[in-house]
């Protein structure tokens, strides 16, 4: 890993969310990636430890599963900026699309769109870190659920492939927004290797994904209009 940056890998026992921040060692700029809202405090002390100073707060996607963190950290960030994709029918400071790329001191942050799970679903690229932050577009040996949220299992096959595994090289890191088996990173080379469902053909994928008969999340009734107004309940 580069000298000049700083990670963390932070996990919400309650929803098995993982949360990221990334940071400048030089500025002390730094990103967080969808944090949780019961969390926010935690967050907000570990980063004010590690003398960063959060400018921006993204959300990969608008959760189904728990409250996006990212307003409740404006009272201990105020200047801090909320990301989410321009596709999702959500507010934040910053709409997001394919390409954009964001300065957080020295380290860039490139912006994917890989729908699917949701329709407004981004990946966000460190070729810094040497890591894509999938969300839950690409889970660790799974991929995201694609029976709400305008979800698509042709268009999450498409954009896992187009924008993730066909694209970085093999020693990137995946770091995905859950992991409910205490898993806590991945690579491409990994899920190329052993994903079982997004390395069949996309036929069989989709037929897979069809199959899955998940319940709906526990907290879904309140997460959906919470997170579309950025976490602001
Ligand atoms: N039981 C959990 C929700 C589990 C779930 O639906 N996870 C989502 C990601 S959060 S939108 C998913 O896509 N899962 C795919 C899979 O294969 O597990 C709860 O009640 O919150
Ligand atoms: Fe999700």
């Amino acid at each position: 890993m580069s000298k000049n940056l700083i990670f963390r890998q932070l996990i919400d026992f309650e929803s098995f969310t993982y949360t990221y921040i990334l940071g400048c060692a030089k500025t002390r700029n730094a990103v967080i990636i969808d944090p949780v809202f019961e969390q926010a405090k935690r967050d907000a002390k570990l980063a004010k430890e590690l003398d960063l100073n959060l400018i921006y707060g993204l959300n990969t996607h608008v959760h189904a599963d728990h409250i996006t963190g990212t307003s409740k950290l404006k009272e201990f960030f105020p200047a801090m900026k909320s990301g989410l994709s321009g596709k999702s029918g959500g507010v934040a400071d910053k709409l997001l699309k394919q390409g954009d790329l964001l300065q957080i001191g020295d380290i860039e942050l490139e912006v994917a769109e890989t729908p699917g799970h949701t329709d407004g679903c981004l990946t966000f690229i460190s070729h810094q870190l040497r890591a894509a932050f999938t969300g839950d577009a690409l889970l660790i040996r799974g991929c995201g659920r694609t029976d709400f949220q305008q979800g698509s299992s042709r268009a999450l096959y498409q954009s896992v492939h187009q924008k993730i595994l066909d694209v970085l090289p093999e020693d990137y890191r995946i770091l995905v927004g859950h992991n409910y088996e205490g898993i806590l990173e991945s690579t491409v080379g990994e899920e190329i290797k052993f994903n079982p469902r997004i390395m069949k053909s996309e036929e069989e994928f989709v037929k897979i994904m069809s199959e899955l008969k998940l319940a709906h999340p526990k907290q879904i009734q309140q997460a959906l209009p919470a997170n579309l107004k950025d976490g602001d309940i």
